[in-house]
């Protein structure tokens, strides 16, 4: 019998014997059968994963209320005890563990690293921003990208050159960018209202554009002009994310049929690799034509100079550089943002970083005190408050837990570094000093790199951790010496930085989120339906009414639907 004939007779079975009310209620006692079945078999604590849409109504309950980060570190610090199992929508969605447990973290990321990539999961959801760039790269590829970028990066010519450029940036740009915003620099000295998460974004744009291409991108030139480059990253970036939270057979049905953010995916990040592209290409003909870029030390720079036999190809050299700027970005400027924040509501810190300031007389690596209170700011507001790895194959982690072939293992930063057992009992507190020796130099904090992963740890630890405390101490010190930084009222603190509330705001509230969200699950459904009737073309006329036509089910996918359409990253007015 064809699949065609099964389909007809099932719809003539539907047809004929089972009425609407009838469907009605055996999905309503099987649901909550099910919810349950599944609230009994958890452990007391844990978040209740309904059936079919698992943990998601949780989770949007959490953003709406704007406290999902406070919400999983209580779950996980509270009842689970540091471990809970999740599980996302029926039809591709996520599952596995999430874990604040340092033995866990350190098994994950270094005793079993080789069972724990970056795994498909990931890749999959920024193939077409960073192919197959070092973010996004496991194995063999991953192992020649990383050589590369450590030894650069830790190179004392690159150490110098980086300084120098960020020194030269803060210096010529962000300081009289911020006059001009704040009114210093005009007849009038009153302080105006200035978006500063969205300059110190633009600055970690323009540094990292520098340290990996060797390019200006000028975000922060001519006040805050727009720069299409920075414009369709930003956009991709988003884009991309948007994925880890949508179905996946919504995102990969609109990625077939070329439709909604799928479609402005594409093309946002067809410019990111346009610009790189020809990057890469002016450079190999300047290389050609000077015959060294002995003169040039940025990262590109430097690995098209490398001897035979690296020979990196320009596909290479494109997706290495399009990964650092991801990875440069937003980790910096909302580490900054957030930075600034606390030092406006914590006087005696921010007379200490001053002094400190004053002290170093232009030396950021004399900084000890600005040192510990960027990494203590970092602990309590970690840039990536949350990150994963997928297993290869079943394991059982320290604390016991089981984690399927293909299940991720999700680590909670956040949560980790508000863990009493770790920090002791003021573990919410922001005090710097908890980071320095006796003599006041900054001595580490937590004895083992598992429980501070900020940076993440083991052999994927942060290439650019280096540059990135580098950057971020001379910005804070230079701005510090010259403004005063006060946050404007209402500015509240899940407004800031994380992508995921963020996300939910831009589309009118979380409420909102969830109707677009399960009606592109809706329309989705319908699409696959007409498709795959419309490919198999034969089907006769009365056996499958279409609620709707192609045309119309497209409309149901305009870009102007989608959650995140037009959405600028989150912002922090910070008066100055
Ligand atoms: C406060 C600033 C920063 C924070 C908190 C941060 C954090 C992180 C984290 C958590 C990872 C691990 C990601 C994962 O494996 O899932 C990572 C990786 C990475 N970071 Fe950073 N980062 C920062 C700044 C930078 C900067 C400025 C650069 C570039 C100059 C950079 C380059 C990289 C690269 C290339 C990787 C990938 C390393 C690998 O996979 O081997 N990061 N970073």
């Amino acid at each position: 019998m064809t699949t065609r004939a099964l389909v007809a007779m099932a719809l003539r079975f539907l047809r004929e014997y089972v009425r609407a009310s009838d469907l009605a209620v055996a999905a309503a006692v099987l649901f909550a059968c099910s919810a349950a079945r599944s609230r009994l078999s958890s452990r007391p604590g844990e978040p209740m994963l309904w059936p079919v849409v698992g943990i998601i109504p949780t989770l949007f309950a959490h953003l709406a209320a704007g406290d999902v980060y406070d919400w999983g570190a209580a779950v996980l610090l509270g009842r689970s005890r540091g471990t809970f199992a999740y599980r996302g929508t029926w039809g591709g969605g996520s599952s596995g563990v999430v874990t604040s447990v340092p033995a866990n973290v350190e098994h994950v990321l270094k005793a079993n690293f080789d069972n724990y990539p970056k795994g498909p999961y990931y890749r999959e959801r920024f193939a077409e921003l960073l192919g197959g760039g070092i973010f996004n790269a496991d194995g063999d590829s991953w192992r020649a990208q990383r050589k590369a970028a450590s030894a650069e990066m830790h190179s004392a010519r690159f150490v110098q050159f980086s300084a120098g450029t960020v020194e030269r940036l803060v210096r010529r740009e962000l300081l009289p960018l911020l006059e001009a915003l704040s009114g210093r620099g005009g007849p009038e000295s009153a302080a105006a209202a200035v978006d500063l998460q969205d300059v110190l974004l633009r600055f970690a744009f323009d540094n990292i554009c520098a340290a990996a291409f060797g390019v200006e991108a000028g975000c922060l030139a001519d006040g805050l002009r727009d720069v299409p480059f920075a414009r369709a990253f930003e956009r991709a970036t988003e884009l991309s994310l948007t994925r880890f939270y949508t179905p996946p057979f919504v995102w990969k049905s609109k990625r077939l049929l070329g439709v909604g953010s799928e479609r402005a995916l594409v093309e946002a990040a067809r410019a990111v690799r346009k610009f790189a592209e020809r990057t890469v290409a002016d450079r190999r003909a300047e290389l050609r034509k000077v015959g060294d870029l002995a003169g040039r030390f940025d990262l590109l720079s430097r690995l098209m100079s490398s001897p035979p036999p690296a020979g990196y190809s320009d596909e290479f050299l494109r997706d290495f550089c399009i990964s650092f700027i991801l990875a440069g970005r937003d980790t910096s400027s909302v580490a900054l943002t957030w930075f600034f924040w606390l030092l406006a509501s914590h006087p005696h810190v921010e007379a200490r970083v001053l002094d400190d300031v004053a002290r170093g007389g232009g030396d950021v690596s004399a900084m000890d005190y600005l040192h510990a209170a960027l990494t203590e700011s970092m602990r309590l507001y970690p840039p990536v408050p949350v990150d994963f790895k997928e297993a290869l194959e079943d394991d059982v982690l320290p604390d016991g837990t089981l984690v399927r072939a293909r299940q991720r293992v999700i680590y909670y930063t956040y949560a980790m570094g508000r863990d009493k057992a770790t920090w002791g009992p003021d573990c919410l507190e922001f005090r710097p000093e908890r980071w320095l020796s006796k003599s006041g130099a900054f001595a580490g904090g937590a004895e083992s790199p598992y429980k501070y992963v900020v940076f993440n740890a083991g052999p994927r630890l942060c290439v650019g951790k280096r540059f990135a405390y580098t950057q971020m101490k001379m910005a804070a010190a230079a701005v510090l010496a010259r403004f005063r930084v006060e946050v404007l009222p209402g500015q509240e603190r899940h407004e800031l930085g994380h992508p995921l509330p963020a996300a939910a705001a831009d589309a009118g509230g979380c409420s909102t989120y969830i109707c677009v969200w399960l009606l592109q699950i809706t329309t989705s459904w319908i699409y696959i339906f007409i498709c795959f009737f419309v490919e198999q073309g034969k089907i006769e006329e009365d056996q499958l009414e279409a609620p709707f036509s192609r045309d119309e089910a497209q409309h149901h996918h305009s870009p102007g639907k989608e959650p995140n359409s037009g959405r600028k990253t989150s912002n922090a007015q910070i008066l100055i």
